[in-house]
This record gives C-alpha cells, sequence and structure tokens, in this order.
C-alpha cells in the first residue's frame, strides 16, 4: 500500500453515523472515497458534498449519498482533503487538480478540516509547488500581468488531455504561480484576494486541525495543530 492509500484510507474513522462530509478531490481523497464507499455499503449513514465533478462522480458510482452544497442548514461536520504542499503550521498549497474554489468553499463551511497526503507533499516552506490562482476569463493577461508585479511567474493552465486552455469546474482559468519561497502565506493570500479578476488561490491559511501523512511503507503520521 502506498502513502495516499494509506493516508486517505485512514482518515475514513474520523467519519461518524449521520455526518455531513465534504469530499475533496485528487488521487489521495480518492482512496477516502473508495474506503467511505465500502463503509456506506456496509450501513455506515452519511451525506456527503463533492468539491469536483470528479469527485461527484466517483462518489455517485460508490453509492454515497449526496447533498447540494446550497441545501446545508448548518456547516458540515468533517471535511477531507488532499495537498499539493503542507507546512508544519499545516498551512497548505491546493489547486493541483484544479478544484481549490470549490475545495475552500466547502472547507471554509465545515467545523473540522483533515487534510490526506503521502509524505513527499510535506515541505518546511510552502513554494515549491507553483501556487494555482483561478482567475476569470475576462482579461486574464492584464490579472496575470498584475499577479507577477506580486513576484511570481504565472503560467495559464493547459489541458492534459489537448493542450487547450484549462476550464476550472467553474468555468474559469488556472494560472499557477511561482512565487518561490512563499514565508508569509497569510499576507500573499490577503494580497492576491485583493486583486480584481482574482476569483480564488490555493493557500489555505489556518484551515486544516490534522494532517494525515503517509509514508511508502504504509505507515500513516498524524499531524495535530489544535
Ligand atoms: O485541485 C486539486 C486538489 O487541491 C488536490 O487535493 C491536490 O491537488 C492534491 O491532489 P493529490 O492528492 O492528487 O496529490
Amino acid at each position: 500500500m502506498n502513502g495516499k492509500q494509506a493516508a486517505g484510507e485512514l482518515a475514513v474513522k474520523y467519519i461518524q453515523d449521520g455526518m455531513n462530509v465534504g469530499l475533496g478531490t485528487g488521487s489521495t481523497v480518492y482512496w477516502t472515497i473508495l474506503k467511505l464507499g465500502e463503509r456506506v455499503r456496509e450501513g455506515l449513514q452519511v451525506r456527503a458534498v463533492p468539491t469536483s465533478v470528479r469527485t461527484e462522480e466517483l462518489a455517485r458510482e460508490q453509492g454515497i449519498p449526496l447533498i447540494q452544497f446550497a441545501d446545508l442548514a448548518r456547516p458540515l461536520d468533517l471535511t477531507i482533503d488532499g495537498a499539493d504542499e503542507v507546512n508544519p503550521q499545516l498551512s497548505l498549497i491546493k489547486g493541483g487538480g484544479g478544484a481549490l474554489l470549490r475545495e475552500k468553499l466547502v472547507a471554509a463551511y465545515s467545523e473540522r478540516f483533515i487534510v490526506v497526503a503521502d509524505d513527499t507533499k510535506e515541505v518546511a516552506a510552502l513554494g515549491r509547488f507553483p501556487l494555482p490562482v483561478e482567475v476569470v476569463p475576462f482579461g486574464w493577461e492584464i490579472t496575470s500581468r498584475r499577479l507577477a508585479a506580486l513576484g511570481c511567474e504565472p503560467i495559464l493552465r493547459r489541458s492534459d488531455r489537448d493542450g487547450t486552455t484549462y476550464h476550472t469546474d467553474n468555468g474559469n482559468y488556472i494560472l499557477d504561480c511561482r512565487f518561490g519561497t512563499i514565508s508569509d502565506p497569510g499576507s500573499l493570500g490577503r494580497e492576491l484576494n485583493a486583486l480584481p479578476g482574482v476569483v480564488e488561490h490555493g493557500l489555505f491559511v489556518g484551515m486544516a486541525e490534522r494532517c494525515l501523512l503517509g509514508g511508502e511503507n504504509g505507515s500513516v503520521r498524524e499531524i495535530v495543530i489544535r
């Protein structure tokens, strides 16, 4: 069992009967969804909010009951999601799979947010992974120049399939921004949020309470910060 599978599956132990849960996106939370599907078929009662079209399809295949995000009467009990980088304070870079906007909406409306990743995602400081920034297509070139002025090299994301411009589930573009070491993720996040044309960015600061990091040998280390 590899680190992604080990961490992804183990996180299901935090899901209890009757919970409403947020399901993240990516190759680690894939294992969470498969394991949750097993539990649901064994009788666990949950309702889930998916953070992407891909996750919605997988959750449906697994028979996991879904609820519309907009129909939630109160915050989700728990969200489980992956990350592209995790620092010791559990600040994250997310969005490598393009799902950062719905992921942030869902995580922000959750009582608890747990991250699953393999231990290659652990870093001393964020910034090795280019920061995904979701922007509106209108005038994206201008937004890109304004992002560059903050000290990065934005690159318009293209689809792996055919090389055309990548569109998010929300119809926006992604600029992958190489900032180098990000010493103050909170402050950079606020600068990005203040830029017209930026819909959301992949810095998740002060949101995760726990991270499950899987190793190659299938062991899982849990980091808790509150
Ligand atoms: O947009 C995608 C998400 O933020 C993913 O959770 C993140 O990219 C990590 O994905 P993976 O578990 O596949 O490495």
